[in-house]
């Protein structure tokens, strides 16, 4: 089945598939440069997936169907970015609140038990993530990038509980991720990105600039769509025949 000269006996890399969850209200440059690091580190395809509306809590600035179309036109003619919409179709299909590990599920009962599957997320999801559900099973199910982000340090700033969850798990060999279905944490070392979407909110509904943080493509989306309290585009009456 396989060919080259790999030694008999050595673990032979798996395909990795790859990715990256955000509510993306709106995404940004900072998310692009992360994907783009990613690709890169990984050498592999990254799919950027939408988190769904959630029901019970406090609604993101834009739907969802406006937040995947905004992604659809930041990754326009990037190689190897992808939108991936499978939480977004889990809600449709059910209004309870959609968690990363249902979508890992899915995933696994889609690739199968061995495929080598990571999630990229930034360093302020990680030290939440002793609250997220299931975090041990998260952790041992797949393989996760972290992206350093200002004001989130990583090492011995870890809240304690999820240094506990992650003590043993660190890596900074990419390849390494390929060799096991999960279990290890990969700190993605890139520039730092100061972007952030509240911040961009926020620009937006107060009238300061924004356009240069986020893809023209985008900018344009938001404004077409009035999003985010954006004055939206008044198209001029047509002329008199
Ligand atoms: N500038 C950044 N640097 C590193 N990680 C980031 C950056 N922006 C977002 N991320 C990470 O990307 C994922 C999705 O981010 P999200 O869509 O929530 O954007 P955000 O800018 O953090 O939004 P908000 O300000 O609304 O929380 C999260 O794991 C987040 O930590
Ligand atoms: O499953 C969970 O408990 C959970 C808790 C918080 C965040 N997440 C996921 O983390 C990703 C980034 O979340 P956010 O809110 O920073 O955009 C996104 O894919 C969320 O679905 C998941």
């Amino acid at each position: 089945m396989f060919s080259g000269s790999a030694q008999p006996g050595a673990a032979l890399p798996k395909r990795l598939r790859v990715f990256y969850g955000g509510t993306f209200d709106p995404v940004h440059n900072g998310h692009l440069a992360i994907a783009r690091a990613v690709r890169e580190a990984l050498g592999t395809t990254v799919w950027l997936m939408p988190a769904a509306d959630p029901p019970h809590r406090e609604a993101p600035g834009a739907k969802a169907e406006d937040r995947a179309a905004m992604l659809d036109l930041a990754i326009e003619g990037q190689a190897g970015l992808r939108v991936d919409r499978r939480e977004l179709e889990r809600s449709a299909r059910s209004d309870a609140p959609s968690y990363t590990v249902d979508t890992l599920r899915e995933l696994r009962a889609k690739f199968g038990e061995d495929a080598p599957i990571a999630f990229v997320i930034g360093a302020d999801s990680l030290h939440g993530f002793a609250g997220w559900r299931e975090p041990e099973a998260l952790l041992a199910g797949a393989h996760w990038v972290v992206a350093e982000r200002p004001g989130s340090a990583l090492d011995e700033h870890l809240p304690p509980p999820v240094a506990r969850l992650v003590a043993g798990r660190w890596t900074l060999d990419a390849h390494a991720l390929r060799t096991t279905p999960g279990g290890k944490v990969l700190r993605l070392r890139q520039p730092l990105h100061p972007e952030s979407a509240t911040q961009i909110r926020r620009r937006i509904a107060a009238g300061e600039t924004w356009h240069h943080l986020l893809p023209p493509a985008v900018a344009r989306c938001i404004v077409e769509r009035g999003l985010y309290g954006a004055t939206p585009i008044v198209l001029p009456p047509a002329p008199p025949r």
